[in-house]
C-alpha cells in the first residue's frame, strides 16, 4: 500500500470494507440508546484498525483511511479511536525518541495501548499557552507530578477519553529547575490495560451530548498529583535530564506539531464530506420534479430551477477545486514535516499559516455548502436518512476543533502583516507569499478570463492585507500591541480569507495548466474553474470593486456571466458528481443513491420507526389518555 495515493487508499479501503464480514452489514443508528451506539461504533472502529493492520498501513496512510467516505460508513456516528489514530500515534511518532518509539509502538500496534491527545481544559482552548496542569519534575525520584489544580483545569475534551482510550499524551506546563518551561507533552497511562479501571489519581469520564458525533466519546480527565516516570516526557524536542536541567526544542513550539499535521488532515477530509453531500444533492435535483407543468406536461425538474443550481452547482466547482488545493497542502506538509526531522525548520512559520487559513476556510466553505445543499433539497433534506445533517455536523465541528477557525485566521493574519511590514524572515523560493513583496498583478479584468479573474483574487488578498498592516503600524503607535490588535481584528481575519482564497485558486490554476491527459477533461476543468471564480466574485463583490480593481458594470457582468456558466455546467452536474466514485452504500442517503428510487427509500426507512411497531404505540395510553382524565 505505501505507494498509494490518498484517492487510491479510499478506494481500496472502500471495496474492502463494503466486502468485510464485520463491516458490510450496517444496522440504522438512529434508534440506538447512546451506550448502544457507542459499542455499535466502537466494534466497527476495531474491526476498521483490524482491517488497516492486516493491510500492512504505516502511520502516514492510517490517517489517508481517515477518509470520511469511509469513516462516515465505518463509523456513522462518530469514530471513538479517531484521536488515536489521527492524533494520538502520529504524536508518538514525531515527538518521541527513538528509545520511546520502540518502547511504545508495539504495543499501539497490537492493541495494547489505545491512546488519546489531552490538551482542551475546561477553561482553556484556544490559549495553549494558559493550560494550567502541571508536570512538576523531582530529580530525587526522576519523576513528573501530574496535576490539576481545580476543576476549571480538567482535561475536557480529548476524544476516546471517555471510555475508550487508556493512554494520554497530556499536554502540560513543564516545571523543572523551578521554572516554567511552558507546554510540553507527557504520555500517561489512565486506566489499567487489562481491566480498564482509572489508574490511582486518575478521574476520567465522559463529558455527554453533543450537536453530532456522538460516539467520537469525547471526554474528561483529572490528575491527582499522579507520578510519571522521566521517561514519558515525550523528548524527540525538548528534554529533561535525569538531574532536572532542561534542554530547548530546536523550534520554539515544536510541540504543536501534531495540530499543524491535524489541520492539514481535517482540511483535506471535509472536502470528502462536501463532495457526498454534493452528489446527494445533486442526484435529488434531478429526480424531484415541482412546480406547474411545462410543454412536455412534466412538472420540472428542481434542478432547472436557476435558484437552484445557484444552491448546487458551484459547491459541486468547489469540491474539484478545494480538493486540489488541500492535496496541495497535504503534499507541502509530508515535506515540510522531512526538512523539520532534519533539523531544518525555515519553513514551519509559513506552514503554520497555510496550514491554519486553509483548514479554516475549507471548513467554514463546506459547513456552508453543506447547509446549502441540504436546503437545496426542501423538507427531504432536513431527515437524518438524507445524511445532510450528519455532514453538516461534522463539517461544523471541523470549524471548531483543532483551532477555532477565528483564531486560526488571526495566526494567518499575523503571518501575512509581518511579511507585508517586511520584520520576518523573507519568504523562501516558491513561498506564497511573495505577492506582498510584489507590485499588484495589473491584468486588466474581463468576464470570461480565469487569468484575470485570478489576478483580482490576488489584488484582493493583497489589498486586505496591506491595508490591514498599515492600520496596524499607526495603531500601534499610539495604543499597546493588544489594543492595537483588537482595533483590526475583524479585518484581519478577512485578510487571511483573502489570501486563503487567493492559494486555492493559484493552486487550481496551475492543476488546469498542468492537465495535459485530454482536451475534453481541460475544458470540464476550465468550466469548474470559471464557475468557482465567478461565484467568489459574487460572494464578495464589495471586495472585490474595493481591492479587485473590478467595476460596478464588471460586478453586474460577473451576475450574469455566473448564471450562463451554471446553465452550461448543468448537463454535466450528474457525471461530475458520479466521478466522485461514491458508491451508494459509502453515500447512505435516502435522496442520494445512484438509481434516484427516492420515495420507496423514504417509505422503507420510515417502517425502522419504533413507533410503527404497533398500530397504537403503548405510550399513547400511557401519556395521552392519562393526560386527558
Ligand atoms: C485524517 C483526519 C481527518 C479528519 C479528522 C477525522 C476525524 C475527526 C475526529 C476527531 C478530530 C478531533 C480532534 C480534535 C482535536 C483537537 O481539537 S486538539 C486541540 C487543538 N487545539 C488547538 O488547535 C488550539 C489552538 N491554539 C493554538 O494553536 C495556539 O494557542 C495559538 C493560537 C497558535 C497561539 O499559540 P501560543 O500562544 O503558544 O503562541 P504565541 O506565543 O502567541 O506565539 C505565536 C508564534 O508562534 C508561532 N506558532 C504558533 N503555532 C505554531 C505552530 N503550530 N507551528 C509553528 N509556529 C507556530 C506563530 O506563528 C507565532 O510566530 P511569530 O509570529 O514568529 O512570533
Ligand atoms: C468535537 C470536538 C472534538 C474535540 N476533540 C479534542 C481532542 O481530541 N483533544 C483536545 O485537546 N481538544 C479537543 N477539542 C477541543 C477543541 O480543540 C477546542 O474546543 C477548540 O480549540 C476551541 O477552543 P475553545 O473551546 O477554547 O474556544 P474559545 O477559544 O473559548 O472560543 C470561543 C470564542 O472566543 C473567540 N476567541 C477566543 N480567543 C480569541 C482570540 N485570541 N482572538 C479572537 N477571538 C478569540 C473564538 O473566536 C470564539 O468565537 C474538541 C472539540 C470538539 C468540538
Amino acid at each position: 500500500m505505501v505507494s498509494r495515493n490518498r484517492s487510491q487508499v479510499k478506494d481500496h479501503l472502500g471495496s474492502k470494507v463494503l466486502n468485510h464480514p464485520e463491516l458490510r452489514n450496517t444496522k440504522a443508528t438512529e434508534y440506538m440508546s447512546h451506550e448502544e451506539k457507542y459499542r455499535y461504533n466502537l466494534s466497527r472502529a476495531t474491526a476498521m484498525l483490524k482491517l488497516i493492520d492486516e493491510e500492512g498501513m504505516d502511520v502516514n496512510e492510517i490517517s489517508k483511511v481517515m477518509s470520511h467516505t469511509v469513516s462516515g460508513f465505518t463509523t456513522p456516528d462518530g469514530n471513538p479511536l479517531a484521536v488515536h489514530q489521527v492524533m494520538f500515534v502520529p504524536t508518538l511518532m514525531n515527538q518521541a525518541d527513538d528509545d520511546q518509539v520502540s518502547r511504545w509502538l508495539g504495543d499501539v500496534f497490537n492493541g495494547t495501548i489505545v491512546g488519546t491527545y489531552a490538551q482542551t481544559e475546561l477553561s482553556h482552548g484556544t490559549f495553549v499557552r494558559g493550560l494550567r496542569t502541571t508536570a512538576t519534575y523531582d530529580p530525587a525520584s526522576r519523576t513528573f507530578d501530574l496535576h490539576t489544580p481545580d476543576v476549571s483545569a480538567a482535561k475536557w475534551w480529548p476524544g476516546g477519553l471517555g471510555t475508550t482510550a487508556n493512554h494520554a499524551v497530556v499536554m502540560a506546563q513543564l516545571y523543572t529547575d523551578g521554572q516554567p518551561r511552558g507546554i510540553h507533552p507527557f504520555m500517561v497511562a489512565i486506566r489499567d490495560r487489562e481491566t480498564h479501571r482509572p489508574l490511582p489519581g486518575i478521574t476520567v469520564g465522559e463529558i455527554g451530548p453533543k450537536l453530532g458525533q456522538n460516539t467520537l466519546n469525547n471526554g474528561y480527565l483529572l490528575f491527582d498529583h499522579v507520578k510519571v516516570p522521566r521517561e514519558n516526557m515525550l523528548m524527540r524536542n525538548a528534554r529533561v535530564n535525569e538531574d532536572g536541567s532542561y534542554t530547548k526544542p530546536s523550534h520554539q513550539k515544536a510541540s504543536y506539531g501534531t495540530m499543524v499535521f491535524t489541520r492539514v488532515a481535517i482540511a483535506l477530509d471535509t472536502v470528502d464530506a462536501l463532495q457526498i453531500a454534493a452528489t446527494i444533492a445533486a442526484r435529488y435535483s434531478i429526480v424531484r420534479r415541482q412546480g406547474e407543468p411545462r410543454d412536455d406536461g412534466q412538472e420540472p425538474q428542481i434542478i432547472d430551477y436557476q435558484t437552484q443550481q445557484l444552491k448546487v452547482l458551484p459547491h459541486i466547482a468547489a469540491c474539484y477545486v478545494l480538493r486540489a488545493s488541500t492535496a496541495r497542502l497535504w503534499e507541502h506538509h509530508t515535506h515540510v514535516t522531512s526538512e523539520v526531522r532534519g533539523g531544518d525548520t525555515a519553513l514551519l512559520p509559513e506552514l503554520h499559516a497555510t496550514a491554519c487559513c486553509l483548514k479554516a476556510l475549507v471548513t467554514q466553505d463546506c459547513s456552508e455548502a453543506i447547509e446549502a445543499l441540504r436546503l437545496s433539497c426542501g423538507g427531504h433534506g432536513y431527515m437524518t436518512a438524507s445524511r445532510l445533517p450528519a455532514l453538516y455536523a461534522y463539517a461544523t465541528a471541523g470549524a471548531t476543533y483543532e483551532g477555532e477557525n477565528t483564531v486560526l485566521l488571526l495566526q494567518t493574519a499575523r503571518y501575512l502583516v509581518k511579511q507585508a511590514g517586511g520584520s520576518h524572515a523573507p519568504p523562501a523560493a516558491g513561498s506564497a507569499v511573495t505577492y506582498l513583496s510584489r507590485p499588484a498583478d495589473d491584468t486588466p479584468f474581463a468576464v470570461g478570463s480565469p487569468a484575470a479573474y485570478v489576478a483580482a483574487v490576488g489584488r484582493v488578498a493583497r489589498g486586505r492585507v496591506t491595508e490591514v498592516a498599515a492600520a496596524l503600524q499607526a495603531d500601534r503607535q499610539t495604543m499597546p500591541e493588544a489594543d492595537a490588535w483588537n482595533q483590526s481584528l475583524v479585518q484581519l481575519v478577512a485578510a487571511a480569507l483573502a489570501h486563503g482564497r487567493y492559494f486555492v485558486v493559484r493552486e487550481f490554476a496551475e492543476v488546469v495548466s498542468q492537465q495535459s491527459s485530454s482536451r475534453a477533461i481541460q475544458q470540464m476543468l476550465q468550466l469548474l474553474f470559471s464557475v468557482y471564480l465567478a461565484h467568489a466574485v459574487s460572494r464578495a463583490e464589495g471586495d472585490f470593486i474595493t481591492y479587485g480593481g473590478l467595476t460596478p458594470s464588471d460586478i453586474r457582468l460577473n451576475r450574469r456571466h455566473l448564471l450562463r456558466l451554471l446553465a452550461e455546467l448543468r448537463p454535466h452536474m450528474i457525471p461530475l458528481t458520479d466521478a466522485f466514485d461514491l458508491p451508494d452504500r459509502l453515500i447512505n442517503s435516502t435522496l442520494g443513491a445512484w438509481d434516484g428510487d427516492v420515495y420507496r427509500r423514504m417509505f422503507e426507512q420510515a417502517s425502522h420507526s419504533p413507533l410503527n411497531t404497533d398500530e397504537v404505540p403503548a405510550s399513547f395510553h400511557q401519556a395521552m389518555l392519562r393526560s386527558k382524565l
